[in-house]
C-alpha cells in the first residue's frame, strides 16, 4: 500500500486502540513528519484524511475499538472527528485527542495544548474532562457557530488573521470584504437556562449570532467560555452596529464592540436556542465547517465528550474572567 493512501494504517500496534487522523494539508502543512513521528512512537495507526468528510468517516469508522482517537489538523479535522465519535455512538467509551496542526488551533488553546510534542504528552498522561456537545441541526461542534459569516470569507481568511483572532477573523473577513452588509433578518429563541435564566425571544435584523460552546466572545482574543455548565453563551450583533464596524479600522471595532456593554449586543445564556430566517437561508460556521439553512436548532448535550486536556484549560473560566456576562 502506498504510503500515501487515505485512510492507510502505516503505523500502529495493529489493534486500532489509539488511531490518529491526519489532515494533511491543514494549517501550513508542515507538520506532516513531525506528527507521524510522534503518532507511530505511541503506537497509533495513522488514518490520513484525502477530502471533506474524511475525518467523521474515519473517526466513525474507528471510535468502536478506539480507546481514543485523535485529530491531527484545525479546528475543522477537531470537528469531523468529534462528529465521528458521536455517530458511532461511542461517546461514552471513545476519547477525543487533539493535536494542533491547524492554523488558529482554536479548540486546542481552548483546552490548554501548547503545541505538537505536549500534545501528545497530555494524550498520554493528561487528565480527562467530559464537556458539552454543542449540536446543531444533528452536526455536533465543540467551539463555536457562528452565523452571518459568509463562505467566502471563511475560504479566504489568511491563516496570520486566523491565528491572531480565532473564529472572529472570519467576522472580520466578512466585514472587511463585503463592505456592507445583508443583515439577518433573524428570530432568535432562546430557552430558559438552569440559573434562573429566562426563555427569551429576539426579533431583528442581525449582523451575526455568535454561539459558544467552548468559545466566548469577548474583545479578549483567547476566552474560554465554562464548557462544562451545559449552556451556549450567545452573543447577537445587531445591525445597528454596522456603522460602527464599517466606520474604521475592522479589528479595533470589532475588538471595541465586544469588550464592552454596546447597545446592539445581545448577550445570553442557554442550554438551547432555535435561529429563524425570516427570509432566505442563512450561512453558518460550525467550528470553521459551513451549513447553509433557514432553520438551525441548537443544543447542548452536557459533558457528552471526553476530551484530553492540558494543565492551563480552565473548567471554570469564570473565576478569572469576570467579563461575562455583561447582560445576562
Ligand atoms: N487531504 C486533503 N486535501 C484537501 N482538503 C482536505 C484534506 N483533508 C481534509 N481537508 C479539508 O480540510 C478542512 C479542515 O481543515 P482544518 O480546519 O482542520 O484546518 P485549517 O483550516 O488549516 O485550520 P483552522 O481550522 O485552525 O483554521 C476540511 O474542510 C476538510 O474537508
Amino acid at each position: 500500500m502506498d504510503s500515501d493512501d487515505a485512510g492507510m494504517r502505516d503505523d500502529g500496534d495493529g489493534t486500532g486502540d489509539r488511531v490518529l487522523v491526519l489532515n494533511p494539508v491543514s494549517g501550513s502543512g508542515d507538520h506532516v513528519d513531525d506528527v507521524v513521528e510522534l503518532a507511530a512512537n505511541r503506537g497509533f495507526e495513522i488514518r490520513r484524511t484525502e477530502e471533506a468528510g474524511d475525518a467523521k468517516r474515519f473517526a466513525r469508522d474507528a471510535a468502536p475499538d478506539a480507546s481514543l482517537v485523535a485529530a491531527a489538523g484545525g479546528d475543522g479535522t477537531v470537528n469531523g472527528v468529534a462528529n465521528g465519535i458521536a455517530a458511532a455512538d461511542e461517546l461514552e467509551t471513545t476519547t477525543l485527542g487533539v493535536v494542533p496542526a491547524g492554523t488558529g488551533n482554536n479548540f486546542a488553546s481552548n483546552i490548554g495544548i501548547e503545541g505538537l510534542e505536549h500534545s501528545f504528552a497530555v494524550i498520554d498522561e493528561g487528565r480527562r474532562r467530559e464537556i458539552d456537545l454543542g449540536i446543531a441541526n444533528e452536526r455536533a461542534f465543540v467551539n463555536s457557530c457562528v452565523g452571518g459569516v459568509t463562505a467566502e470569507a471563511s475560504s479566504e481568511t489568511s491563516t496570520e488573521s486566523k491565528a491572531e483572532l480565532g473564529v472572529l477573523a472570519y467576522v472580520k473577513e466578512t466585514v472587511d470584504t463585503i463592505g456592507s452588509f445583508d443583515a439577518l433578518p433573524l428570530r432568535v429563541k432562546t430557552a430558559e437556562g438552569p440559573n434562573g435564566e429566562a426563555a427569551q425571544m429576539w426579533e431583528g435584523d442581525a449582523l451575526f449570532v455568535l454561539v459558544g460552546n467552548c468559545r466566548r466572545f469577548t474583545g479578549a482574543r483567547t476566552a474560554q467560555a465554562d464548557v462544562e455548565d451545559g449552556l451556549f453563551e450567545v452573543t447577537i450583533v445587531a445591525d445597528a452596529a454596522a456603522t460602527e464596524l464599517l466606520g474604521g479600522a475592522a479589528l479595533e471595532a470589532l475588538e471595541g464592540l465586544f469588550d464592552r456593554d454596546s447597545g446592539s449586543i445581545v448577550r445570553r445564556r442557554t442550554p438551547s436556542l432555535a435561529l429563524e430566517s425570516r427570509d432566505e437561508a442563512v450561512e453558518y460556521s460550525l467550528d470553521g465547517e459551513m451549513l447553509e439553512t433557514e432553520h438551525l436548532t441548537l443544543e447542548t448535550d452536557p459533558n457528552a465528550l471526553t476530551v484530553a486536556v492540558g494543565d492551563g484549560y480552565q473548567s471554570d473560566p469564570d473565576n478569572d474572567d469576570g467579563r461575562w456576562p455583561f447582560r445576562a
